[in-house]
Formats: structure tokens, C-alpha cells, sequence
């Protein structure tokens, strides 16, 4: 995707231009730190700690997209995500922290943030209470917001302090998941509401859906830069 936020598909393209706080995510004052390697190494070791836990939390949350999709080839998607989080994304983070002294087993062991735990359960709420739609629309700003701060962060850093991070998300692996889940979500919308999906109010409420989990990111970036807000 590029930075100026084409290439994921047509929904997100849609529900990104709506989103009030997708500048705040995306620009945030974090994401400029990792950018320009001014980010301090406090702030960015605590944030991979709670986003560890995030991000098995929000595996859980795609492992229930397969349980709620309806294709086949849903499921497959949906799968392949999973996979990808725990096989791929996860393991930036243990070798990260590795190599800062921290263990798999002190991360793990990691006291969940609550800002973590708002931004984690709003999600999976909006899979138990929702339908695949719903899932979809609140797990997206998570994936491809990533996809489009790595694209740009690529093409705009300018200290390699950060590269490993910044190459993670800019990578061909991570941007293909972005792109299929786009593509997942254009056809699931088609699929259960038909071709004019976007003139329907049920489009307008997943826009609303993936709104809030856009500014529940922002929050996330905060608790990044205050390392003293850990819980014991
Ligand atoms: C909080 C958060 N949001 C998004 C991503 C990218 N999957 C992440 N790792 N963490």
C-alpha cells in the first residue's frame, strides 16, 4: 500500500478516508520516533512487551474468524493470518527482545496494559456479539494500518535504528497479508451484501466499527511512549 493509503482493496480504502483518527494512528508521534530513530529504546522495548500479549490476543481473534467465516476460502484466509501472526510477527518480537536481555519467558510473563486490554477485547467482543463482518471491520485498521506505516516508514526513515522493525512491516511477506486481507474483506462484503455493498447502512456501521478500533490504535501508541504506565 502506499502511503497515501491505495492498495489494500475497496472497502478499507472507504473506511480509511472515514476514519477521524487514521492520520493520528498513522502519523503518531511513536511511529515518527521509529522513523527517525528518536524513539527512546525504553519506550520501544515496553511497547513490543504489551504488544506480545496483544498480538496473541489478537491471534485468538482471527482463529475466530474462521469460526465465523462461511467460504472456504474464508476460512483459508483467515487461517493464513493466524499463521502469520504467530509464526512471523510474533517472532519479531521475541528475537527484539532477545537481543535485549529480555527471554521468551519474561515476555510472556508480561502484565497486560490496561489500554492493551480495551483494544484486544473490544475486538474479540465484536466476534462473539457480531458476525464475520463485524470481525473483519474491527481487526483491519490493525493489519493494514501496520502495512501502510511499514510501506512508508521504507521510504521515508532516516536512521536505521529501527530497520528490523521497519523492515517487518515494509516486507513482502507482511505486505502481501495486507493485500489478502483486503481482498478478504471485498469479498466477504460481496458475498453477504451483494456488489452495492457500500451505499448500504450496514457498510456505514462496519465504517463506525473500524473507526474505533483506529483511535483504540492511537491509544496503544500512547501507552508506547509512557513505559512508567506499565502495571507492576
Ligand atoms: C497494536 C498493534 N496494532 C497492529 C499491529 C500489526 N499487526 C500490531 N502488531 N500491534
Amino acid at each position: 500500500m502506499s502511503s497515501s493509503g491505495t492498495g489494500y482493496g475497496t472497502a478499507v480504502t472507504a473506511w480509511r478516508a472515514a476514519a477521524p483518527d487514521w492520520d493520528a494512528y498513522t502519523r503518531h508521534a511513536f511511529v515518527e520516533g521509529l522513523r527517525d530513530g528518536t524513539l527512546p529504546r525504553a519506550a520501544f522495548l515496553h511497547y513490543l512487551a504489551q504488544d506480545y500479549v496483544f498480538l496473541k490476543h489478537f491471534s485468538r481473534a482471527w482463529a475466530l474468524a474462521i469460526v465465523k467465516a462461511d467460504t472456504l476460502p474464508e476460512m483459508e484466509a483467515a487461517t493464513a493470518t493466524v499463521h502469520g501472526l504467530l509464526h512471523y510477527e510474533m517472532g519479531l518480537h521475541v528475537k527484539i527482545c532477545a537481543e535485549a536481555g529480555i527471554d521468551a519467558e519474561t515476555l510472556a510473563a508480561t502484565p497486560e496494559h490496561p489500554g492493551n486490554m480495551a483494544y484486544t477485547r473490544y475486538v474479540l467482543e465484536a466476534g462473539y456479539s457480531g458476525d464475520f463482518l463485524d470481525l473483519l471491520a474491527a481487526l483491519a485498521p490493525c493489519v493494514l494500518g501496520y502495512g501502510e506505516i511499514g510501506a512508508r516508514l521504507a521510504a521515508e526513515a532516516t536512521s536505521d535504528t529501527y530497520g528490523d522493525w521497519i523492515g517487518t512491516y515494509a516486507g513482502d511477506d507482511y505486505q502481501g497479508i495486507c493485500r489478502d486481507v483486503g481482498a478478504l474483506i471485498d469479498g466477504a462484503l460481496t458475498h453477504r451484501l451483494g456488489p452495492d455493498y457500500a451505499t448500504l447502512p450496514r457498510f456505514a456501521m462496519l465504517s463506525a466499527r473500524f473507526a474505533q478500533a483506529t483511535t483504540l490504535e492511537v491509544g496503544f501508541w500512547d501507552m508506547g511512549l509512557s513505559p512508567s504506565s506499565a502495571p507492576a
